[in-house]
């Protein structure tokens, strides 16, 4: 579920008032993700999705959120575009949250992406990479190497029962993480959880990437790490080269990738399956039993972290070693 928040009528056509988006006909509580409370907000003006922006979200990270996603949308990028009150205003306040309403998008997330997916998420991906370029905002990822350590001991502290294997196999990444995580990459705003349900298709192209809350200023590469994690892998945990490949031909057509950012893709890609797997962690040790939150499984991310650490070189992903000259 996410709705944590709870909305009257009468609430929200306050809240819709400086909007200018026209009489509410409807709206009701979208049970998909898992971090913030998501209306679909129906007006005479169209169709919106509210957000009420919960625990994880940080109010003062929120103007780089939504300016971002201005910022691309207006570049011509598929993402919602956040709708502005009269006084110029995208951030207002509603059942005590900070809330912001956004366009709608149309398009369904792929359960099962084929390599057309990846190849569509690839391309889209780099150009919001090249679009995000001039943005005027910087935001820390605060979900990168220096955190990954805090939030392991936060996890052993809520559940010192853990497993001896993998504590000493967490351990172990970090060290070497740690020992050699590249730095002077070509940096940006990256998205950071570019994961399937947070891209929508109608049929094979490509029609919007939502959910920003975790964008920030990073290597533009770690996107690629994330986005090979989220997108290649079969449900039985193999890697599927062949989406590997589509993935990142199509993201190399449209911004080339430099010659360190696919010698650092190993390792960055080993580093983004350790920050999937700490988060789903926490979540799965500190949500309590009977939540109607959907608790995503670490285990996933714990084979991923396995398999990355295998991987010598970037054509092992499925890279055109042809495509392997640039800078
Ligand atoms: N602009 C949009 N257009 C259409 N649908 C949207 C839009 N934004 C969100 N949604 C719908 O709301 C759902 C939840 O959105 P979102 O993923 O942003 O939530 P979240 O709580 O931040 O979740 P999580 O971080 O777990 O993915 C999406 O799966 C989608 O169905
Ligand atoms: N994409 C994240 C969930 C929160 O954004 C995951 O699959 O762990």
């Amino acid at each position: 579920m996410a709705v944590y928040t709870d909305i009257s009528e009468d609430q929200l056509r306050a809240f819709l008032k400086p909007y200018g988006v026209g009489e509410l006909l409807s709206y009701k509580g979208i049970a998909e993700g898992v971090e913030n409370s998501n209306f679909a907000v129906h007006t005479r003006g169209g169709q919106f999705i509210l957000t009420l922006y919960e625990k994880r979200v940080r109010r003062e990270d929120l103007p780089y959120f939504l300016g971002l996603m201005e910022h691309l949308a207006t570049k011509g990028i598929s993402c919602p575009l956040p709708v502005r009150r009269a006084d110029g205003e995208m951030l207002g306040e509603l059942a005590g949250r900070p809330a912001a309403m956004v366009t709608f998008l149309e398009g369904i997330w792929m359960r099962r992406p084929t390599p057309v997916h990846c190849a569509g998420v690839g391309a889209g991906m780099a150009a919001m990479h090249l679009a995000g370029a001039d943005f005027g905002i910087r935001r820390r990822n605060g979900l990168t190497l220096q955190d990954w350590r805090p939030l392991w001991k936060d996890c052993l502290d809520a559940h010192p029962a853990m497993e001896a294997g993998l504590a000493d196999e967490t351990e172990a990444l970090l060290a070497h993480l740690e020992r050699g995580w590249p730095g002077g990459l070509p940096e940006g705003n990256i998205h950071a959880d570019l994961f399937p349900d947070n891209v929508f298709f109608l049929g094979d192209e490509l029609s919007g990437i939502i959910d920003f809350y975790f964008a920030c200023t990073d290597a533009l590469a770690y996107d690629v790490a994330v986005a090979l994690n989220a997108w290649c892998f079969e449900r039985d945990h193999s890697f599927n080269i062949t989406k590997g490949k589509a993935l990142l031909d199509a993201y190399h057509a449209v911004r080339p990738l430099t010659a360190p950012e696919i010698e650092a893709l190993p390792t960055l890609a080993a580093g983004a399956a350790l920050r999937f797997m700490l988060t789903r962690l926490y979540d799965w040790v500190t949500t309590p039993e009977g939540s109607l939150v959907v608790k995503k499984d670490p285990d996933e991310y714990v084979r991923k972290m396995r398999f990355h650490q295998t991987i010598g070189s970037a054509s092992e992903y499925g890279l055109d070693t042809a495509l392997r000259a640039t800078g």
